[in-house]
């Protein structure tokens, strides 16, 4: 099954998380690149963001004691609203009823995650419908949402022992066209221990 870009917002081992992978049929030649509190899709070729603007942006930023995670640049926005003190759920519901779905040929839609201890929220904005919900999460569990198909939120299994192995976990997901992966991982349980950055990026 081909569903496109996957978020992801769970725990393991008692951590909080984000993941996220790329999936493409039409843009498969991408790679995460990690920062210091971001990371990036960017295409390998350049001239391919003249093709499409969806293409490159902050999959994964940290605030302070939240993690978040989306398909676009709505991370962005929504990360800097959490740093001035909103809500996270506020902050994704804003963002995503701000931006709407993506004006491409398929109205892909925008989708979102964010982890603060052991809350989750997960959000979509598609042509009809704009969702963003609330979760308390038990250890290991983990909650996904993809742009295509499992567009509902459901339960991943997704657990591993570090970041590294959250975003390989990530970008072994059992769905079609794997490009690169990406994941955050608070360094403790305690909610202001900050997040640890990896990515997986295949060869
Ligand atoms: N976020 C991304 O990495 C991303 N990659 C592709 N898209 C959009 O989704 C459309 C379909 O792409 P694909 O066939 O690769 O799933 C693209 O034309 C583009 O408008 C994206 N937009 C949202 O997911």
């Amino acid at each position: 099954m081909y569903v496109g870009r996957i978020v992801v917002a769970g725990r393991a081992q008692g951590r909080s998380f984000v993941a996220y992978r790329v999936s493409s049929r039409s843009f498969p030649n991408r790679r995460a690149e990690v920062h210091d509190k971001s990371i990036t899709v960017m295409p390998l070729d350049p001239a391919d963001l003249a093709r499409n603007p969806y293409i490159s942006y902050n999959c994964i930023r940290v605030a302070d004691d939240v993690a978040v995670v989306t398909n676009g640049t709505h991370t962005d926005m929504i990360t800097e609203r959490i740093e001035d003190g909103q809500s996270p759920g506020d902050s994704m519901a804003l963002s995503l009823l701000a931006y709407g779905h993506e004006r491409d040929e398929l109205d892909t839609p925008r989708i979102a995650g964010a982890v603060r201890g052991n809350r989750a929220w997960l959000g979509i904005a598609r042509k009809d419908e704009l969702r963003v919900q609330q979760f308390r999460l038990d250890e290991d569990q983990a909650l996904m949402v993809a742009t295509y198909e499992k567009t509902n939120f459901e339960d991943v299994s997704m657990s591993a022992w570090d970041v590294a192995g959250i975003a390989r976990k990530a970008y072994d997901l059992s769905f079609e066209r794997p490009v690169c992966a990406a994941a955050a991982l608070a360094c403790s349980a305690e909610p202001n221990g900050g997040f640890i950055l990896a990515a997986y990026n295949p060869d």
